[in-house]
């Protein structure tokens, strides 16, 4: 019996845009901002988190340049229009969202930014309506890149010289997660991946070793080896598929001796087992057989922790591969990060801040335009904890600088011979994009930098000290100054 052959559907949309990569609440509350006319009112809303993931004592900003990219060609395609016109939009409104831009103003931290828990990393300031809609992609950005780039340098804190290989396209959530979250993990200091998209996209070396399923295919080590061997020059072969110590070692290094010089033999991979007594055995027989300079490559389910215990136990793992656990932040699935509005243009044409009240005091917005600062001890060339001021406000000028916490207020101190490192860089002006995108490679450097700058108490990866953020004098009474209006105005309502 013969099947008709079957096709695939083609592809429904060949302008699909990011345009409705975006809640609907968006569009509906642009809706009544355009009705109203109001849309067109300047907004400045800021992006931030409210806890640094796993704990850490810092997370690394990533995301800006698909931000950047996202912003640049925002819009909505002629089929994101006619979805929304079937969805029972009018076409005046669709008329007005045909037209839309982006125009606004954005600073920014950079990508490889250290950053903390209730500053602003990013400010949008634009027309409403563009602010609005544009809330969700950039948040599904930054939260996921921060994220990954984040775990990644927990990972690297425990690894420190030695190489690391992101391995996890296979597990990550689908395929943007893998293509965006490896170049997050090679920002916070990875050498390698081993997806080729990446590495065609990005320019990240792209490497890998090879897998059970050549020695199965092959039925035996030998004839596997031999024949990657005969087909590549650099080689790291595989030796667990059946017995490690007694069979994939010694194997490894027969082929290894037989092709000489023609290969270039860089190595054994792991990946089950106990690794640190494995390596150790290895390591042994490698260098009794001459091989003092292969690598062991180490795979499995790694993170963090398990590398911090194998090196505890004296594993000789040289180089580690690392899939499911970085991509897919398994222990901290989601970053946080929030886009609260701190200022609107009033009808009058004048900007006025805005608060969210809250009865827990750490999730009270911190209203008004704001800069952030690095304030770094010009002695120790050591951070001595960032300071959110309000835009006019130049710290720098200060001779000695009070630095309190947020909530905790007499929690206080005074700086003095310091360098004010102001965090946030123009992005665009007015839609117009005026910021020059670093090589990634300089964004990996950046972050070693900024690391170097910090405290080692904040990079532990168990129990890391609280780095400081606090408010300027300012800021904290404009802060005070809001919350009093809207608790005066509420009782009022209730009163009434
Ligand atoms: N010496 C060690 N100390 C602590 N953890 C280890 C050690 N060796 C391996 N591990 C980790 O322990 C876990 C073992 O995983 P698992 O139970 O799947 O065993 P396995 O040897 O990989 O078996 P399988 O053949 O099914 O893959 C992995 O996360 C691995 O990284
Ligand atoms: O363990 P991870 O940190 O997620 O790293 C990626 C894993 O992917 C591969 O295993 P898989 O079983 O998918 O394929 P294989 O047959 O090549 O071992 C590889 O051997 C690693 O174990
Ligand atoms: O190259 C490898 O060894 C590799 C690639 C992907 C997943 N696991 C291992």
């Amino acid at each position: 019996m013969t099947h008709p052959s079957a096709s695939i559907p083609e592809a429904p949309y060949a302008d699909d845009s990011l345009g409705l990569h975006t809640d609907k609440y968006q569009i509906n509350m642009t809706e009544v901002y355009w009705r109203d006319q109001i849309h067109q009112r300047k907004a400045v809303f800021e992006v931030y988190f409210r806890k640094i993931p796993f704990q850490n004592g810092y997370a690394v900003f990533a995301g800006l340049e698909r931000v950047i990219r996202y912003l640049h060609d925002f819009r909505f395609s002629e089929s994101d229009l006619a979805f929304l016109k079937e969805d029972g939009y009018s076409e005046e409104y669709l008329e007005y969202l045909a037209s839309l831009r982006f125009t606004g103003t954005v600073r920014s931290m950079r990508e490889g930014e250290l950053v903390f828990a209730n500053e602003p990393i990013m400010r949008i300031e634009a027309p409403l309506a563009e602010a609005q809609l544009i809330e969700t992609a950039i948040l599904n950005i930054i939260n996921f890149q921060t994220l990954i780039a984040t775990k990644a340098s927990r990972i690297k804190q425990v690894v420190r010289d030695e190489v690391t290989m992101e391995f996890g396209s296979r597990r990550a959530q689908e395929m943007d997660a893998a293509i965006w979250g490896t170049r997050a993990a090679y920002i916070a200091g990875f050498d390698a991946t081993s997806n080729v998209r990446a590495g065609k996209l990005f320019g990240i070396p792209s490497a890998g070793t090879h897998a059970h399923a050549m020695v199965q295919a092959y039925r035996d080590e030998y004839t596997a080896f031999r024949k990657y061997a005969e087909c590549h020059q650099d080689c790291v072969f595989l030796v667990d598929t059946y017995d490690t110590l007694r069979s994939g070692v010694p194997t490894a290094i027969r082929v290894a001796k037989e092709m000489g010089d023609r290969i270039n033999f860089r190595g054994i991979r792991l990946d089950s087992g106990d690794l640190a007594y494995l390596s150790k055995e290895a390591r042994k027989l490698l260098d009794k057989a001459g091989f003092t300079d292969a690598k062991i490559y180490a795979s499995n389910d790694l993170d963090e922790h398990t590398i911090l215990n194998l090196k505890a136990q004296g594993a000789k793992i040289d180089v580690w591969g690392i899939g499911t656990k970085l991509i897919t932040a398994y222990d901290q699935p989601a970053l946080g990060a929030v886009y609260k509005l701190i200022s609107i243009e009033n009808e009058n044409g004048e900007m006025t801040d805005t608060i969210k009240i809250s009865s827990n005091p750490e999730k009270i917005t911190t209203p008004g335009r704001k800069r952030v600062f690095r304030i770094i001890n010009k002695l120790s060339g050591k951070s001595e904890g960032d300071y959110i001021a309000l835009e006019r406000e130049e710290p720098q000028d200060q001779d000695r600088l009070k630095m309190f916490h947020p909530v905790h207020t007499y929690i206080a101190k005074f700086v003095t011979n310091f360098e004010a490192r102001e965090l946030h860089h123009a992005i665009f002006e007015d839609g117009e994009l005026v910021y020059e995108m670093p090589a990634l490679k300089e964004i990996q450097t950046f972050v070693k930098e900024n690391l170097d700058v910090l405290w080692e108490e904040y990079k532990r990866i168990l129990n890391p000290a609280e780095y400081p953020v606090n408010l300027s004098q300012a800021c904290w009474d404009n802060k005070m100054k809001l919350i009093g209006e809207i608790q005066e105005k509420v009782s009022r309502q209730v009163q009434s």
